[in-house]
């Protein structure tokens, strides 16, 4: 029996790769490689280059391995991108949700681990945010996520089909062997522009705007360390695999940093000086986001092990120093 990760080839998919293939999992990916990197892919895992919409190719995956559980990584993910460009996200996460879903039915799949996100909050009326906070999505990249829970949500009320959404926060950090990390292009999230800024690969650094109803004005988030995120992941599969019924989770640390604590930290994880210039605020993103995940580790057992900010910005500099352009130049692993 294999887990089936898709998007596998991407930041948060190929960290749970390796930890799967680690724990002596066997481990199919399916990428269609749009924003991920076939180098990033565990040599160990069968890869499929495939996208989930693709009918036929996606028949073979599940003709060709017997799949016992699908984790469900892969779609787009940039709230600024989405208020662009709307339509690229209901179509490429929502949409092929249903494909998918059809898949699962067709071959039995009984287990799916979805990622979720904070952005189906929006903008909270209080923090932390626990799950059943009011979800009024402020971009379309949220919405698309709540549709895709929701579309699940009724698929496992109707079929044998049982689910747990994983509403992560800022994921950020790497491996701790620097041997994988966060590679995008363009790059657009705060912790990698920062290290980027600071090695000198950027010119600028802007923070998107300091008008926000915040200490010093700038956004808050709760940044979570890649490594604590993939372990939910497992204990989710576990639960699930137990006979756990379908649910829904925040993975978060409960406190939250703005975008100056981020500099700041990142100057003295570094030992270099980061300037940065104020720009007008990035639409469609919410000013504070804390996750309450009581309910994780209550009901998964989930114990972060790096609830530390100057920890995940030390590994994500780490795996930075060791692979400067990310995955574009690496000259990969098989
Ligand atoms: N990075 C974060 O802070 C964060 C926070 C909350 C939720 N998430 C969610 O986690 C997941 C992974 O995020 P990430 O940061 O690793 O993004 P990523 O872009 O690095 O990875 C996504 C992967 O999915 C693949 N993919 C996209 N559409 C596909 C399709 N139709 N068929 C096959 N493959 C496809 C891409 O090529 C890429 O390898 C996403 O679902 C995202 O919404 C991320
Ligand atoms: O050059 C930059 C890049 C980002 N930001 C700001 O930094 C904050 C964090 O931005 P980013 O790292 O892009 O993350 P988010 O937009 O918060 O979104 C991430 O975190 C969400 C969960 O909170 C996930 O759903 C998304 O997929 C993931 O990209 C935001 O206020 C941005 O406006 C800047 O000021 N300057």
């Amino acid at each position: 029996m294999a887990i089936l990760v898709l998007g596998g080839a991407g930041y948060i998919g190929s960290h749970a790769v390796k930890k799967l293939l680690d724990s002596g999992e066997k481990v199919v990916v399916v990428d269609n490689l749009s924003t991920g990197f076939r180098q990033a892919v565990d040599s160990r895992a069968a890869f499929y280059e495939c996208d989930i919409a693709d009918d036929t190719r996606m028949d073979r995956v599940f003709e060709e391995n017997e799949i016992e559980a699908v984790l469900h990584f892969a779609a787009f993910s940039l709230v600024g991108e989405s208020m662009e460009a709307p339509l690229k996200y209901f179509q490429n996460n929502t949409g092929t949700m249903l494909t998918l879903l059809e898949k699962l039915n067709q071959y039995g799949v009984r287990h799916l681990v979805f990622s979720s996100t904070a952005a189906v909050y929006g903008e909270p009326e209080t923090v932390p945010i626990h799950e059943e906070t009011q979800k009024r999505p402020t971009s379309p990249y949220g919405e698309s996520k709540l549709m895709m829970e929701r579309i699940i949500s009724w698929v496992s009320r109707t079929t044998d089909l049982s689910f747990v959404s994983l509403r992560y926060f800022n994921v950020a950090g790497a491996s701790k062997d620097a041997s994988i990390g966060e590679s995008h292009q363009p790059e657009t999230h705060l912790i990698p522009i920062v290290l980027e800024y600071a090695s000198g690969k950027r010119d600028a650094l802007y923070v998107f705007g300091n008008d926000y109803d915040t200490a010093d004005g700038t956004c808050i988030r709760d940044y979570i360390h890649v490594e604590d995120l993939i372990d939910a992941h497992i204990l989710a599969l576990k639960y699930l695999m137990d006979g756990g019924a379908s649910d829904i989770f925040n993975l978060g640390y409960n406190r939250g940093y703005s975008i100056l604590d981020i500099i700041r930290t990142a100057e003295a994880v570094t030992g270099r000086e980061i300037d940065f210039e104020y720009r007008e605020r990035r639409p469609g993103d919410p000013s504070v986001l804390v996750a309450n995940a009581d309910k994780a580790m209550d009901t998964l057992g989930w114990q972060p092990q790096h609830d530390n900010i100057e920890e995940i910005i030390t590994d994500a500099w780490q795996w930075h120093q060791k692979n400067p352009d990310g995955w574009v130049t690496h000259e990969g692993t098989d």
